[in-house]
């Protein structure tokens, strides 16, 4: 059957100028610059010149320091404007706040030259789109601040499209005494695991989901409805700082309210009080037999997943609205998504439009045979994607034997869902991260959404029934994925199938709920797309961008040694990190990084899956300056500390470069050390701290290996674990084994807690990778890199120098995928023949009467 397989503090986004981010060289983001620069010239900014004293000014580093962690309301007056010393200070940290935007626009860009003129939306326009800033002064007239003061300024950017008035559903979930890690291994020895998804709280003691329908346009928008503090850095030529609040107010039409969750779904997630059990022996799990029909048996997998789970908490079941379609990504009459036109458009996009915003059905779709033609042409970059993928499944047929002859690796990771207690979700945190159809900036000119889009347009609606089942990828906790073509594309998607009944009686509806609720908020290079859902009293269907190039785990096996060079590493885990980043801007915990859940995409860059047991909680963005600025004493030593020095170049006394003692030092190192002075004399950038800092929680989750101490221990964890799991990750791709993996899982936990941290002779790793691993892997969480400022404190390690974060994924990635990843596309004996035909029938049936939901 079917289902038996299944079965502290801020974040930081630093803020730099974009001339360090984004190459000056590069046309692509002259656009995105431009329009960053007016969105700034449109803050209005009044001054408010205010002395303050000494003492006043200690108190106000305190204040400032406290607006680190959460937004302040002082004033209940807000002006719509105010003055700023220091306009270029505010400018640059919201460059820093837009450098992914403008990094997944750079990407876009690239990627679609060839189709950028067939659309509408520029990356201009994007931006614009997504705010209109106000500027509040929220300080009142008494507080005064003396000159060089850093300024705080208060901003709340309000989306493009207006909160959505949603009802959430609201819940409440009991709070679980900590547990010890005595208790948790006397928990072990029962064991007992549960699955469920953990429910966060919001401030007043109430969990909520998002069931608005408006899909973010990316972190920008996701995190847009937060308040933001900026303490502005002071300079020399301020007189004045008063702590402000901007406001952001949105200037597009509101988001389509979402209808509120079915009764049959409210009735679903009424059952997901107790737990089921799934029981751990040594690495594996026995996982209990399901009821569902038997189209999730067991196959044939590539390694071994055995996962197990706890659940103590509710969760509130969200319905998507019935498919809306976004006009703006609609099927484009200039564009037909692949070479197979099966389907004929009209060159109308008037018509077409309105018939997007009708009902999804009888469109009848015609085109001339002009636009046919040259939708072809212009699509052959696109058809050749769809192509590509295609040979690579047929690649990975005729490779299949190898796999299958043992070329398989076996992953004795198993994941953890204990969800014991909660944290803090704000009602307000997801509004913005709901749906609307098809609306992702970095995936909006993506071939499948047209294909789906003219599917859908040719036959009333989307169902199951349409896409052909290729393969089944494997099965995890909660469902089976299967490799579906959607019949007449040549696109292909990963399917995820999950039976109802199963997570209702295994208790991991919740899970299922809560993966489906961060897919479709995600707008991401390196993660998943959510093109569709299926809503079905009997299944759930996830229907999602596919990765051809199978995960990191299996990539590491096939190396040398069975592990990454420095360099690949290095690649990997950035891109990781970004993808982390993202996630906790969004008020994502992962929790379960593990190189089994980095898919490798088909050009060879990374995808981070499974997110059943992440953790949804509060994030207040934040801007802060990130330190009072370092002057260097000049040294008396240097010729230069001297008045009397005359050289026209040598910029005494800041600049610690000597005009007189001769340097014998390579390029490079002077181009270091320069950077290095600069510095140290520069006044530090603001950093946007997008971290849930507020996010606390008890629940044991996660993969035994890459468990964080304060995990096992119960102490209550926050985003901090997900640096943790970063450090594990880089260890395991570096040596090609995790650091305290011990004789079984008990073992395992204790070493994490008690052993030292140690480092293998070989392979030989370079100090600044192992330093780096060592600050990640500090047992204690607030002693641990990223811990206080996020990504931003981990990016500007010495192990990523030189990286260009905004382009890395325009970067040629370490490897491109070996297809004979794809493993038994065909099956090579009888038996599996039966075993693909029958999944086949009943991935058919499964499509009988389920309707897809599009987002
Ligand atoms: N988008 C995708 N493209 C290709 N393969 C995928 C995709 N999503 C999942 N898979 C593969 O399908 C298999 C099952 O994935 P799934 O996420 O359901 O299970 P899992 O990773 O064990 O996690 P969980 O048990 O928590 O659901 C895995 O082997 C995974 O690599």
């Amino acid at each position: 059957m079917l289902l038996e397989e299944m079965g502290g503090l801020p974040c930081t986004s630093e803020i730099t100028e974009s001339i360090e981010d984004v190459n000056p060289a590069t046309d692509k983001l002259y656009c995105m610059k431009d329009d960053i620069n007016k969105l700034f010239e449109a803050i209005e900014i009044r001054a408010s010149q205010r002395g303050v004293s000494k003492s006043e000014r200690g108190v106000k580093d305190a204040f400032s320091r406290s607006a680190m962690k959460r937004p302040m309301r002082s004033s209940p007056s807000r002006t719509s404007g105010f003055d700023n010393s220091e306009p270029a200070s505010l400018k640059q940290a919201f460059r820093g706040l837009c450098i992914s935007q403008a990094s997944e626009l750079a990407a876009v860009k690239k990627r679609s030259s060839k189709m950028s003129r067939l659309s509408g939306v520029s990356e201009t326009g994007a931006v614009k789109s997504l705010y209109r800033p106000v500027v509040v002064q929220i300080n009142g007239p008494e507080h005064t601040v003396n000159e060089g003061v850093g300024n705080v300024v208060e901003i709340s950017l309000i989306p493009d499209r207006s909160m959505s008035n949603t009802s959430d559903k609201i819940s409440e979930l009991p709070t679980k005494e900590k547990s010890t890690y005595a208790a948790y291994s006397s928990h072990l020895s029962k064991d007992a695991m549960e699955g469920g998804s953990e429910i966060s709280k919001i401030s007043d003691g109430k969990k909520a989901f998002p069931h608005s329908t408006d899909i973010g346009a990316g972190y920008l928008k996701e995190v847009s409805e937060r308040k933001l503090f900026l303490e502005l850095p002071h300079s020399s030529t301020a007189t004045s700082a008063n702590k402000v609040e901007a406001q952001t107010v949105s200037t597009s039409d509101e988001a389509p309210t979402p209808a509120m969750p079915s009764d049959k779904e409210q009735a679903l997630d009424s059952d997901l009080v107790s737990c089921s059990s799934t029981s751990i022996i040594g690495n594996k799990v026995n996982r209990p037999t399901s009821n569902s029909p038997s189209l999730m048996r067991p196959v044939s997998r590539s390694r071994t997943f055995v996962k197990k789970k706890v659940i103590s908490a509710l969760s509130s079941s969200s319905k998507q609205p019935n498919g809306g379609i976004d006009n703006n990504l609609s099927c484009s009459t200039s564009e037909i998504p692949c070479q197979t036109p099966e389907y004929v458009l009209r060159n109308d996009q008037k018509e077409e439009d309105k018939k997007s915003s009708e009902s999804c059905g009888e469109n009848s779709i015609e085109v001339t045979s002009s636009v046919l033609e040259s939708s072809v042409t212009k699509l052959g970059s696109s058809s050749s994607s769809c192509n590509r993928t295609r040979s690579i499944v047929k690649k990975g047929d005729e490779r299949s034997l190898s796999r299958e002859k043992g070329e398989i690796s076996q992953s004795s990771k198993s994941s953890i869902g204990d969800y014991s207690s909660t944290t803090s979700l704000s009602e307000e945190s997801y509004r913005s991260g709901s749906s609307r159809s098809g609306y992702r900036p970095h995936m909006s000119k993506d071939l499948r959404w047209e294909a789906i889009r003219c599917v859908q347009k040719q036959q009333g609606n989307i169902s199951l029934k349409q896409f052909k089942m290729l393969k089944k990828l494997g099965g995890g906790d909660i469902g089976t994925v299967y490799l579906s073509e959607l019949m007449g594309t040549n696109c292909l998607f990963a399917v995820k199938v999950m039976d109802n009944d199963f997570l209702t009686s295994r208790r991991k509806m919740s899970r299922a709920q809560t993966e489906k609720e961060i897919l479709q908020i995600l707008d991401h290079p390196f993660l998943p797309t959510l093109y569709s859902h299926i809503t079905n009293d009997k299944y759930s269907c996830l229907v999602m961008e596919y990765c051809p190039g199978g995960d990191l785990h299996v990539l590491r096996q096939k190396q040398a040694n069975k592990n990454f060079s420095e360099q690949a590493a290095r690649f990997y885990v950035a891109e990781v990190l970004l993808a982390l980043e993202y996630l906790h801007m969004l008020g994502v915990i992962y929790r379960d990084l593990k190189p089994e859940n980095v898919l490798v995409r088909e050009d060879g860059h990374i995808m981070l899956s499974d997110f059943d047991l992440s953790l949804r909680c509060v994030v207040n963005p934040t801007l802060v300056k990130s330190s009072t600025p370092v002057i260097k004493p000049p040294k008396t030593s240097s010729p230069c500390s001297e008045s009397s020095c005359i050289d026209p170049f040598c910029l005494h006394p800041s600049w610690q470069v000597s005009c007189f003692t001769p340097r014998f030092l390579s390029a490079a190192a002077k181009t270091r050390k320069l950077k290095a002075d600069i510095a140290a004399q520069v006044t530090p950038l603001p950093q946007l701290v997008v971290e849930p800092t507020e996010a606390r929680s008890n629940s044991f989750v996660g993969t035994h290996e890459y468990l964080a101490p304060e995990i096992i221990k119960g102490e209550g964890h926050g985003s901090a674990v997900d640096w943790w799991t970063f450090g594990i990750f880089l260890y395991e791709l570096l040596y090609g084994r995790t650091p305290f993996k011990g004789q079984g899982n008990e073992d395992t936990l204790a070493n994490v807690v008690s052993q030292c941290l140690k480092f293998p002779a070989y392979p030989v790793v370079s100090s600044s990778a192992r330093d780096l691993i060592r600050r990640l892997l500090q047992k204690e969480p607030e002693n641990r890199l990223g811990a206080e400022k996020g990504a931003a404190e981990i990016k500007q390690h010495p192990f990523f120098e030189g990286l260009n974060w905004a382009l890395i994924r325009c970067e040629t990635p370490p490897e491109l995928p070996r297809f004979c990843d794809l493993g038994n596309v065909i099956p090579d004996t009888n038996q599996q023949n039966k075993e693909i035909a029958k999944s086949q029938k009943e991935f058919k049936s499964i499509g009988e009467n389920a309707e897809f939901e599009m987002f």
